[in-house]
């Protein structure tokens, strides 16, 4: 006699022999095997299906883990200890524990350095995102760990990140750099604008509200905020609801945004409007930089002409009196009032200009690098394209002077020839570029 194991698992599948001598044992059998295989076929693919999962979300947190840039036991004493304060300072300030966002990119960079250097604990965050070579920033990177100051590899737009940090460290200010920079790629990637300088903001701020002690917060604005302002040297009272470009208009939408927070949270907050910042370690995408490599390289610049022939003109600033404006406005920029979310008080909402309060021509920053590079830049001359440009910038600055004497002191001719001999010693010239 087969057994029943015969029955249900036959040689040739579907073809089932029937040796039974009795018919009505033999429907029992049929009925009582068809049941069986169904009820077994079911149990077999619930098991299949519940190991596909359990399979999925191993492979998941897997990957969620081997991608986690952050987290875990080590980590948050690194964010601990670079948070750390160093030194105190007189008159009873104390020494502050500083969150820099943006501490990869280029004036991030700088900020922290000279925090710590200084004394102040500082956490650096960047997301390293490929808006220009990551290789620069991973090298920034490198000099920021050299100095001590760990940075935390992550999006502003993590909350969750944004919140582990605020649990773990007592942050006294933010110092908010962090970014989608550059006034022309707007046209090209107009999404990257809204998800770091709108909605990466709100994140930051709600982390900031909600903390306990609520830290003093310091950002970046931009000139580029007067947008078509004719009315020259620029004020922060000067109206600025005429932006050029969409970078313009989400740096405004950022003033208006802190405005909200300060007024219903009670956040401290400073608003920086940075002219043209320039220098070491600078970004490539800016045009001292990338006219400096293609003029080495033996590669056409093109150089942009306002209306009626008129060179356009900016009040490019040295990234090292950007840093004094930076440190001085969070030494003055006050407490915030609330905490966990409750405002107790008004907190200081301000704005300042950080500029030259020179302005140059185009032109002029180019004969400059050709002296200093000792090469003739081939100029291609073109009517500036509808773009998101604005034909000049011009800084007043006597706001950063009255409240934290901010007085810039390098020219252009001065700035830029340190510019091009970090330039040199980074991608090397001997006739040849390296980069
Ligand atoms: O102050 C700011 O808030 C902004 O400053 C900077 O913007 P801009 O002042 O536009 O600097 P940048 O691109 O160096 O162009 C300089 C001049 O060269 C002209 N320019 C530019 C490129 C080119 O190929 N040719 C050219 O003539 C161009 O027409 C312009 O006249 C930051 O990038 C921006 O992120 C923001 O921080």
């Amino acid at each position: 006699m087969r057994s029943l194991e015969d029955e249900l698992f036959p040689s040739t599948p579907g073809k089932v022999k029937i040796e039974r001598t009795n018919m009505l044992n033999r429907q029992f059998y049929r009925c009582f095997a068809s049941t069986s295989t169904m009820f077994l076929w079911a149990l077999f693919l619930i098991a299949l299906t519940a190991s596909y999962l359990s399979f999925q979300s191993f492979v998941d947190s897997g990957h969620r883990y081997l991608n986690a840039s952050w987290g875990g036991i080590q980590w948050e004493k690194q964010v601990r200890n670079s948070a750390q304060i160093q030194k105190q300072r007189g008159g009873g300030s104390g020494g502050f524990s500083v969150l820099v966002t943006g501490s990869a990119g280029f004036v991030g960079s700088h900020v922290s350095i000279a925090l710590k250097k200084r004394g102040d604990g500082v956490v650096g965050l960047d997301n390293f995102n490929n808006y220009y070579d990551p290789s620069l920033k991973k090298a920034r990177k490198s000099l920021l760990n050299k100095n001590g100051i760990f940075v935390v590899e992550g999006d502003l737009n993590d909350a969750r990140l944004l919140s582990k940090l605020f649990d773990i460290v007592a942050f006294t200010h933010v110092m908010h750099l962090a970014a989608q920079a550059g006034v022309r790629y707007a046209m090209e990637n107009p999404g990257s604008y809204v998800h770091s300088n709108i909605a990466g903001l709100v994140t930051l701020l709600e982390a900031c509200k909600s903390a306990n002690p609520q830290p003093s917060i310091v950002w970046a604005s931009s000139s580029s905020v007067y947008g078509l302002n004719d009315k020259v040297p620029f004020s922060e009272l000067d109206q600025t609801d005429q932006p050029a470009s969409l970078y313009a208009a989400t740096k405004k939408a950022g003033e208006e945004i802190t405005h909200t927070y300060n007024h219903i949270y009670g956040l401290s907050i400073t608003g920086l409007r940075f002219f043209t910042v320039y220098g070491p370690w600078g970004r490539p995408d800016m045009a001292y930089f990338s006219f400096t490599r293609n003029i080495l390289q033996g590669k056409p610049i093109t150089v942009y002409r306002g209306k009626n022939r008129v060179d356009l003109a900016r009040d490019f600033t040295y990234i090292d009196d950007i840093v004094k404006g930076c440190l001085g406005s969070l030494d003055t920029s006050g407490k915030s009032t609330g905490s966990g979310g409750k405002k107790r008080g008004p907190a200081p909402y301000r704005i300042f200009n950080l500029g030259n309060t020179s302005p140059v021509t185009v032109p002029t920053l180019v004969s400059i690098l050709e002296r200093h590079l000792k090469v003739k830049a081939k100029k291609n001359i073109v009517d500036m394209p509808g773009n998101g440009d604005v034909p000049f910038t011009h800084a007043n600055i006597s706001l950063a002077s009255r409240e934290f004497g901010y007085k810039p002191t390098t020219d252009l001719q001065t700035g830029l020839k340190k510019f091009v001999k970090w330039y040199l010693s980074y991608y090397g010239y001997n006739g040849k570029i390296v980069d």
